[in-house]
């Protein structure tokens, strides 16, 4: 076993997740936030297709016990949506990549966004979706994401449909994903919201431990690696992130044992 370790070893080589010496982890120091698709959902084509297994919801609710609240999710989905697939837990979520959050004591804050800017691009991707069946367009509040999962050979078609919409706006980001262009209008990222987070009751002065998937991960997992982060990166990929977990089925079952191994230390 090795102790909790901040940074890869910067070649992109992680460290296996069976080696974090979960013993190193208090639950009352840690803050575990977790993305959601990838990471406690596995992935399907169709997003609204996605499930949490009952197992893993009930891991959440004992950690969110034992760890006196401090665990929330930080996705890109919308907060209702997580609320849904969580049923019925109703944990702090920061969602749309960080346009909205809602902290541990219930309270709502949204970051400003650009909506006229995001007609714009919505008509102009409409527009390419129509002329290209199987391309998916999802609204969220605050951002637009172009789904080509079904049709991957889109996936050069389809940034620079992206490209041309947004063409050079200031206040859109785009975001590449899993088969997946996000377009959002409004300035924030994952880092953001986990910062915020940590300035808040229950999660300051804890530890962060941040799981996620994606290269939209990525951010957080530099992030924290100034707070003495445990950062876990989902399946493969090059990455920042110090551990990794091979799937989402072995992280599930590593939050799993966590929570076990709390109850049991507690
Ligand atoms: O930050 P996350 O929780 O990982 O959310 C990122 C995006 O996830 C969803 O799209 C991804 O998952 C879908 C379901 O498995 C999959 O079909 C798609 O190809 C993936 O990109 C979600 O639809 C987006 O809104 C999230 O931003």
């Amino acid at each position: 076993m090795i102790p909790l370790i901040s940074r890869n070893n910067m070649a992109g080589t992680p460290e296996p997740l069976a080696k974090l010496d979960k013993n190193a982890l208090h639950p009352l120091e840690v803050a575990i936030f977790l993305d959601f698709d990838g990471t406690l959902a596995d992935i399907a084509e169709d997003p609204a297709a996605v499930a949490v297994p009952r197992q893993t919801i009930e891991a959440l609710a004992r950690l969110e016990k034992i760890t006196g609240g401090a665990v929330a999710i930080v996705t890109g989905r919308p907060i209702s949506e997580i609320d849904y697939f969580l049923f019925p837990l109703n944990l702090p979520i920061a969602g749309v990549h960080g346009l909205e959050r809602r902290g541990a004591d219930g309270s709502m804050t949204s970051v400003p966004t650009d909506e006229k800017a995001l007609e714009y691009v919505a008509d102009h991707l409409e527009r390419f979706r129509d002329r290209n069946e199987g391309i998916f367009i999802e609204h969220k509040q605050g951002s637009i994401a172009l789904h080509y999962r079904k049709r991957p050979e889109l996936e050069s078609a389809s940034k620079t449909a992206v490209h041309e919409a947004v063409n050079g706006h200031a206040g859109l980001h785009i975001l590449n994903g899993k088969k997946v262009i996000e377009i959002k209008a409004g300035k924030a990222t994952k880092a953001d919201a986990l910062k915020a987070f940590l300035k808040e009751h229950p999660f300051t002065g804890r530890i962060p431990l941040f799981a996620g998937d994606d290269v939209t991960d990525e951010d957080a997992f530099v992030a924290i690696a100034g707070d003495r982060g445990v950062s876990i990166k989902i399946g493969d990929g090059k990455t920042a992130a110090a551990y990794r977990a091979d799937s989402t089925e072995s992280f599930r079952s590593w939050l799993d044992s966590l929570a076990g191994m709390f109850e049991r230390n507690n």
